[in-house]
Order: structure tokens, then C-alpha cells, then sequence
């Protein structure tokens, strides 16, 4: 039986303006989180109420729209991150290289585009434009908002990481001041009178997120997301009132040499114990990295005792093997580490 960890609560309202000791004790906590678990539920994160209302009406105008008109935005090919994906159209743990059953979710997937960053010779491939659906007609406008909020509080958290890791606060300005950032709109939902679930079918198989850091809005319904521990056990996860959860993603293990965890994760299919459907919503945005960044051991990060354990790779070449994983379905061979951890934890 899973049980439910308690992840951390870190109010960071006092960083922006803090002395220096505020500083240092919000860049301790956050630490001790980013070694111990690899997500932390964050506070006084200063995203408005308003932007998480929007958050939630542009889902739910979405996800409620005839299927037609949901297919009607999905990509030319599945090398495009952006626009609809369907239920049962991705599988999760293809991104490590473990082969499971279709995941039982939809997404809708918004980015950083070309024509953001004028003059900037960047890959199509990692920016290619949106796929906005013409209804629910507030539904750019409040994801457009979302993106920047969450934006802004994944590059606040890469202030704090920095501190906590002994390195000036703006260390990884240069690998992420033209970063590809994706929001995924998650929504959990089988049609009524579908209750089909495979042996080993998850709403989003277990998987860890490939970029830096992960802003994660998440409805409060369990059973839903759980995160491993080091034991390989599963946990539930269900986010405070308010708070926002935050998890690493694989560029700051290999920063960090593993001293923090890129935390294996999953999501329960959306059908309760008794074969109910349960509804449930969530919104990830993967704050990645430039495509060029070269991410190797920091320095301070590994000694004799402790040799760098993953060779340098570049946000674009890690993303790519980990996106024709879980979009293209072919498993990942780049993933041994995170692949072992995931074969070897409980069901
Ligand atoms: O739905 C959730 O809570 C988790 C979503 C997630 O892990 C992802 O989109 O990468
Ligand atoms: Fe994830």
C-alpha cells in the first residue's frame, strides 16, 4: 500500500527582498528538499489566485470539447510538441526505455516559440509554433498568462538552487536565457462506461521530467500522482491549498552529480478501488534549458570518492531521445540509471 509522504513546504515569499540570512535559510530548505525527495511544495510563490482560476477554466473548456474538435489541434507528427494528444497516445516510461501499456491521459502542449526570440538563430524542432484551438475563446489568454507565472517561478527557483549548491545566484542564467519551456495540460479522464485498465496501465507512467525544474499545478485527488522514494517505494502526493508543487528534473542531477534526485514519478489511473472514474487535472511546466547548454558535473559536485556519473549531453540531444520515447515510442537507450530505479521499485 502506498503511503503518503510529507513533502516539504517552503515559503519563498522572502527571497526576492530578504537579507542575506532570509536568503540562505530559504536556499537551506529548499536544499535539504532537492537531496532528501526532489520535489518541494512551494508558498508565497506569487502567482495571482486569478492565474490559477484561468489555469482551471481553460482545462476545463478544453478537455470539454467534442473530441473532433480536441483532434482538430493535434500536430502534424509526433516529433511536434504541441497542440492534443490523445488518450492513449503516450507512454511515459518509453522515455527511460521501459517498455508499458498506452497511458490513460489527454495533454494539450504549449511552448517557447521561434518568433519569441527575434533575430536568435534557434532549432525549429525544439520551438516550433502553437497549435492554439479556436474555442474556448478566453483559452490563449489565460494559458499565455499561465505560461509567464509559472515561467517566472521556475527562474526564481533556479535562483534558489544556485544558492543552495554554493554558487552565485545567477549561475545558470547562461544555460537558460533562451530556454525551451513546455506546458502540458494533463487531464485524467476515462469516457463514461470506459473503465478498461490494463495490468500495469497508469494514467502517466512512471517517468522522470527531463529538464531543470518542473512548476507543477495539480488537483488535490488521490489516489493520483505519487513520487519513489530511495527504497523504491511509491508514495501519494497530494499538494497543500495554495501551494505549487516543484520537482528537479534530470539536468539537475547530472549538475549535481546525483546529490539531488530527478525523483521518479507516476499517475494513477483515474479510476477509483471500486471502478469509479475520478476526474483529475494537472499542469506541468518543464523549464528545460537552452537547446546548446552543456550540462556536466558542477564543480564541488564530485571528487575521488564520488566521479561524475553521466557523460556531459545537451538539453536539445537528452530531450530528443526522451520526446521520441514518450511521443514517438521508441524506448529510450540513454536512460540506464533512471530505468534500473523504476524496474527495481515496487508495484
Ligand atoms: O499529473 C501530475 O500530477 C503529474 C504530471 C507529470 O508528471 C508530467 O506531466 O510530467
Ligand atoms: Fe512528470
Amino acid at each position: 500500500m502506498a503511503s503518503e509522504l510529507q513533502v516539504p513546504i517552503i515559503d519563498i515569499s522572502g527571497f526576492a527582498h530578504g537579507g542575506q540570512a532570509q536568503r540562505a535559510a530559504i536556499a537551506a530548505s529548499v536544499g535539504a528538499a532537492a537531496r532528501e525527495i526532489g520535489f518541494m511544495q512551494i508558498c508565497g510563490h506569487g502567482v495571482p489566485d486569478a492565474a490559477i482560476e484561468g489555469l482551471k477554466a481553460a482545462i476545463d473548456g478544453f478537455f470539454g470539447l467534442p473530441l473532433e474538435d480536441k483532434l482538430r489541434c493535434r500536430p502534424p507528427s509526433t516529433e511536434i510538441n504541441r497542440g492534443y494528444t490523445g488518450l492513449r497516445s503516450e507512454r511515459l516510461s518509453y522515455s527511460l526505455g521501459v517498455a508499458s501499456p498506452a497511458d490513460l491521459f489527454e495533454a494539450f502542449n504549449i511552448g517557447s516559440t521561434v518568433s519569441q526570440h527575434p533575430g536568435v538563430a534557434l532549432p525549429a524542432e525544439h520551438f516550433p509554433e502553437n497549435l492554439w484551438p479556436q474555442q474556448p475563446a478566453a483559452f490563449r489568454a489565460q494559458i499565455e498568462t499561465w505560461f509567464a507565472e509559472a515561467g517566472a517561478l521556475a527562474r526564481r527557483m533556479t535562483r534558489i538552487f544556485a544558492l543552495a549548491l554554493n554558487l552565485p545566484d545567477d549561475y545558470f542564467v547562461p544555460f537558460q536565457n533562451r530556454s525551451i519551456d513546455t506546458l502540458r495540460l494533463n487531464n485524467y479522464q476515462l469516457p463514461p462506461g470506459d473503465t478498461r485498465v490494463e495490468p500495469g496501465q497508469m494514467g502517466m507512467g512512471g517517468h522522470t521530467d527531463y529538464g531543470i525544474v518542473t512548476v507543477l499545478w495539480a488537483d488535490a485527488v488521490s489516489p493520483g500522482l505519487q513520487i519513489m522514494d530511495g527504497d523504491g517505494d511509491w508514495h501519494d502526493i497530494v499538494p497543500a491549498p495554495g501551494a505549487m508543487l516543484i520537482n528537479l528534473g534530470d539536468m539537475l542531477a547530472r549538475w549535481s552529480n546525483d546529490r539531488w534526485r530527478s525523483t521518479l514519478h507516476r499517475v494513477l489511473p483515474p479510476v477509483n478501488g471500486q471502478g469509479r472514474l475520478i476526474r483529475r487535472r494537472s499542469a506541468a511546466y518543464f523549464h528545460d534549458g537552452n537547446h546548446d547548454a552543456l550540462v556536466s558535473c558542477l564543480p564541488g559536485c564530485a571528487d575521488a570518492d564520488h566521479p561524475p556519473l553521466y557523460p556531459p549531453v545537451t538539453v536539445g540531444e537528452h530531450l530528443s531521445f526522451k520526446l521520441r520515447g514518450s511521443r514517438g515510442l521508441e524506448l529510450n537507450p540513454h536512460s540506464e540509471r533512471e530505468a534500473a530505479r523504476l524496474l527495481s521499485g515496487s508495484e
